[in-house]
């Protein structure tokens, strides 16, 4: 007769690496002899890993949790296509208590954990404006497909390099991106022209900002219009990043340094 054990012994059979998804120091030292690459994966290295990957957020979903940890490996060089991944993770709050097993495929990685871990503005804030694009592109503006441009982080110098379409109709608030009520405005505003300005903590400067960065040296893929090359090209003027979801064709991409950084369909996402 076959044992619980034996069933499920394949999920972590042959795999090249284990992830360990915030864990103890008790279960992370459980791991100490093992044959197997072990890679911590937690917000801080609390438990002095020996490999160690920086979430640069914690979140809550694990599905994303264990993509970014993935994704972040990759970066490293720690894994690399093809790779079986045994990933331990806390989903309740009583310490490691589920097991996931992934195949490492160049899906899995997409840009988006170097975009969260290494912009200038804050995690959570790229995070934020990410969600809100990918979200706008999921269900558009009334139902009819609709583009956006956030250029988020280095305000002052986004805001030398633009001029105003409009007026700002966050000229004296003080909101910022991740608010319920702000992400309603921000799909609101964005049927009308021009970029959104945010700051590198979340504030939202400006909408309807006109980008007039020096466009020379810029090298994004062809086809893309003036809303992407504005918003590649600030990214190489300032230290922003841009995310830009196209109303053609539905895709939400990053720029940073002027270059295309990540490219998601938000049907997929
Ligand atoms: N320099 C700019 N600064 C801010 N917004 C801009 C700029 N240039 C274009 N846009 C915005 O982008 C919109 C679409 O322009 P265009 O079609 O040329 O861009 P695109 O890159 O093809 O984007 P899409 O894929 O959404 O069509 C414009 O209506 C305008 O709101
Ligand atoms: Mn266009």
């Amino acid at each position: 007769m076959a044992s619980l054990t034996d069933h499920l012994t394949d999920l972590v059979a042959d795999v090249d690496a284990a992830l360990l998804f915030s864990p103890t120091s008790s279960f992370y030292e459980r791991f100490a002899d093992d044959e197997v690459e072990v890679v911590v994966v937690a917000p801080d290295n609390d438990v002095d890993a020996e490999t160690f990957v920086e979430l640069p957020l914690p979140f809550d979903n694990v599905k994303d949790r264990i993509r970014f940890g993935i994704e972040g490996a990759i970066d490293e060089d720690l894994l690399a296509e093809g790779d079986e991944v045994a990933c331990v993770a806390s989903v309740f709050d009583g310490g490691s208590d589920a097991l996931v097993r992934v195949t490492v495929d160049e899906g899995i990685h997409t840009g988006i954990f170097d975009l969260f871990a290494n912009s200038r503005a804050e995690p959570s804030v790229i995070r934020d404006v990410f969600e809100v694009a990918i979200e706008l592109g999921k269900k558009g503006q009334k139902g009819k497909p609709v583009g956006a441009l956030f250029v988020v982080g280095d305000a002052g110098k986004v805001m030398n390099k633009s001029r105003p379409l409009s007026y700002n109709p966050f000229e004296k608030s003080h909101v910022h991106v991740g608010d319920p009520i702000v992400n309603v405005m921000l799909k609101e505003f964005s049927r009308l022209d021009g970029a959104f300005v945010v700051s590198d903590s979340g504030k939202i400067v400006s909408a309807y900002r006109y980008l007039e960065p020096a466009a020379e040296g810029v090298d994004i893929p062809k086809g893309l219009g003036a809303r992407h090359m504005s918003g590649a090209a600030i990214t190489r003027d300032t230290n922003s990043t841009a995310i830009v979801l196209s109303e053609s064709d539905g895709l939400v991409r990053a720029f940073k340094a002027g270059e295309l950084v990540l490219e998601i369909d938000p049907e997929e996402y």
